[in-house]
């Protein structure tokens, strides 16, 4: 990178040199989901659990303890990790991201890059290795699993099923705390089953950063809301997620036994602003890599998904509907590949047009082209 690039690439990706140093948290809610499976038939317990998740969800993120996923799995799991990253880089190569029939995206292993897209350097300073927990209808035999870790597999497969589990019932919580049918936002994206991807990444300490991208930007992962309708993280205690708040940066503090949770912009909109897609990033580690496990939300036929405030919602909040509806995949196409700017802090699907408002409901995808009302929007190929 010559020395112009970096200069453009710290201005586009946060505001200058920025470590972790596990000070200045901020407070995200921590919800005990202790009664979620011990007292699953008590209505009071559920209730209650439910409350605390609306409560939670308006911020946007939150930690979730006593999720029902068992210590030993975690504890397996982020150990066969931590060893799949310690292997030798011809190993991991070896691994490398592969298009498998059925899967939306390649899966497999893929190291820090960067790369220029049309406006800006996309860095990604992680190495992940990701596989697709559901639909599972693909085969899992053609993921280039490392030969030299063989206990790796199965223990992915079993922590993305987990997750699984622990998913749909926060979506279903999260669409009960608005007072609507458990199936209110699934239904939306497709049913009772998602595409869940499962990324687990490595963030490199800066010391160990390879000589060609060290920079004077410390950021790992650029600052974003997210795409999906939901993010669920696990990680370790090393910490360098921050989120954005009133102008502001903010550490959080590592929950190494929590899984915490992002919610996406799909669940802005489809709350209608009830619940909040926060901004959040990752800033390098200081003396340690770091580890995290990052579990995905997607509807499951992106190209005819349309992403609405649910009517319901609109109708019981007696107030306009602040979001225009989009088509998932359209949008995920106009924004993944330069998300990472500075203007993903203003929010860009917020209704602003008081005709769109009026023709809210009257949404649909004919021929691939997403129509408000009589007025094409564009297809998802193009973006809008
Ligand atoms: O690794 C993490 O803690 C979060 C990464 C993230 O924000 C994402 O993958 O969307
Ligand atoms: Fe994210």
């Amino acid at each position: 990178m010559s020395s112009r690039d970096l200069e453009e690439q710290v201005a586009l990706q946060g505001q200058g040199s920025y470590m972790y140093k596990g000070q200045n948290h901020y407070p995200l809610p921590v919800v005990d989901l202790k009664g979620r499976l011990e007292h699953n038939s008590d209505p009071d317990v559920r209730t209650a659990l439910v409350q605390q998740l609306r409560e939670a969800g308006k911020v946007g993120s939150f930690c979730v303890v006593n999720h029902g996923i068992e210590e030993k799995l975690l504890m397996e799991f982020k150990q066969v990790c931590r060893q799949f990253f310690a292997l030798p880089l011809e190993e991991k190569i070896n691994c490398s991201k592969t298009p498998i029939p059925g899967c939306y995206r390649p899966l497999g292993y893929q190291g820090q890059f960067h790369n220029r897209t049309q406006k800006s350097f996309v860095i990604q300073r992680r190495e992940v290795f990701e596989i697709q927990g559901s639909p599972s209808s693909y085969n899992h035999d053609l993921v280039p699993w490392p030969e030299l870790l063989l206990s790796f597999r199965g223990c992915l497969e079993a922590f993305a099923k987990e997750m699984q589990g622990l998913t749909k019932w926060m979506l279903e919580a999260l669409a009960e705390g608005l007072g609507l049918g458990k199936d209110a936002f699934l239904k939306q994206i497709g049913g009772d089953e998602f595409h869940q991807q499962v990324n687990v990444c490595s963030y490199p300490m800066m010391e160990k950063q390879p000589k060609e991208i060290i920079n004077p930007s410390t950021i790992a992962f650029g600052a974003h809301s997210d795409l999906t309708i939901m993010n669920l993280v696990l990680e370790d205690d090393v910490g360098g997620a921050q989120v954005y708040h009133d102008d502001r940066w903010f550490d959080v503090k590592p929950i190494p036994e929590g899984v915490t949770l992002f919610l996406g912009d799909p669940m802005e909109c489809m709350s209608n602003g009830m619940y909040h897609a926060m901004i959040h990033r990752v800033v390098a580690p200081e003396n340690n890599s770091r580890f995290s496990c990052v579990s995905t939300v997607e509807p499951i036929d992106k190209e005819r998904t349309v992403i609405h405030p649910v009517p319901e919602l609109v109708e019981s909040l007696g107030t306009p509907a602040k979001y225009v509806p989009y088509n998932f995949l359209g949008r995920f196409m106009s924004i993944a590949g330069k998300r990472f700017e500075p203007e993903i802090m203003t929010k860009r699907f917020m209704v602003t047009d008081a005709a769109v408002l009026d023709s809210l409901r009257d949404f649909s995808v004919r021929d691939g082209v997403f129509h408000i009302g009589s007025r094409p929007l564009g297809s998802f190929t193009e973006g809008f």
